[in-house]
């Protein structure tokens, strides 16, 4: 018998990984909107991917602070679902980001600490969605996708979510089971425990990931 937690494959950059996320059965696909990343995807490639999207699978928008002329050039140009905001955004900029665009906003609060669950609590009252993903190390280049995991007990004991949220952060089809079971997420996001290299999706571990959470 399966569950029914949700998917997100994040930094999809061609046909055949989108196609592999559809076909495993993820909820949510993930473009990622920022020049250092390794999945970094222009927007009319973006858009050529998303209309390909079946009908049931969330396009979500990664972007890093976007100023209003990216978020305007954005949705102009790739049929989007949600944009997730995974920079330094205030939560006034996450309200703005909503009325601008007009879509559901997730917001990425990064943990490290006890310290940090604080931010939950305060961007729950403006984002739709929030993505709870391990803090970057300092220094580095990539606010998200690094593969690294925060300590889960630390959303064990959390009872009361007013929002949606998802786990991120260092996950893969070995231990996806696992988080789930210690924190009690409903909806999981990885990317780079489904690569083969920086960058690369690859359609075995992105089956095995949806097979695992949703087992
Ligand atoms: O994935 C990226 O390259 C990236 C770049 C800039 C900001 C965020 C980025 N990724 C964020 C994600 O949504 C990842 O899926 C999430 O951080 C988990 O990543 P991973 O630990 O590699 O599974």
């Amino acid at each position: 018998m399966t569950s029914n937690i949700r998917t997100k494959i994040c930094g999809i950059t061609t046909p055949d990984a989108l196609q592999a996320a559809a076909t495993a059965g993820a909820s949510y696909v993930g473009f990622v909107f920022f020049e250092k990343s390794p999945r970094n995807i222009g927007l009319s490639d973006a858009a050529a991917l998303a209309v390909e999207a079946p009908i049931g699978v969330a396009k979500v928008a990664l972007v890093v602070n976007p100023t209003d002329a990216d978020l305007d050039a954005l949705t102009a140009t790739v049929p989007l679902d949600v944009i997730q905001l995974h920079g330094s955004e205030s939560p006034e900029r996450v309200a703005q980001v909503k009325t601008r665009t007009g879509l559901p906003v997730m917001k990425a609060v990064g943990v490290a600490d006890v310290t940090d669950l604080a931010a939950i609590d305060i961007y729950s009252e403006v984002a739709d969605q929030l993505l709870i993903d391990a803090k970057p190390p300092k220094g580095a280049d990539l606010p998200g996708g690094n593969g690294l995991a925060f300590d889960w007990q630390l959303l064990a004991g959390r009872k009361y979510w007013t929002k949606p949220w998802m786990l991120a952060g260092g996950l893969s089809p070995d231990n996806v089971a696992q988080a789930v079971m210690r924190t009690g997420a409903k909806q999981v996001d990885v990317s780079s425990g489904v690569e083969s290299a920086p960058g690369v999706k690859d359609n075995d571990k992105i089956a095995a990931f949806v097979r695992a959470a949703k087992g």
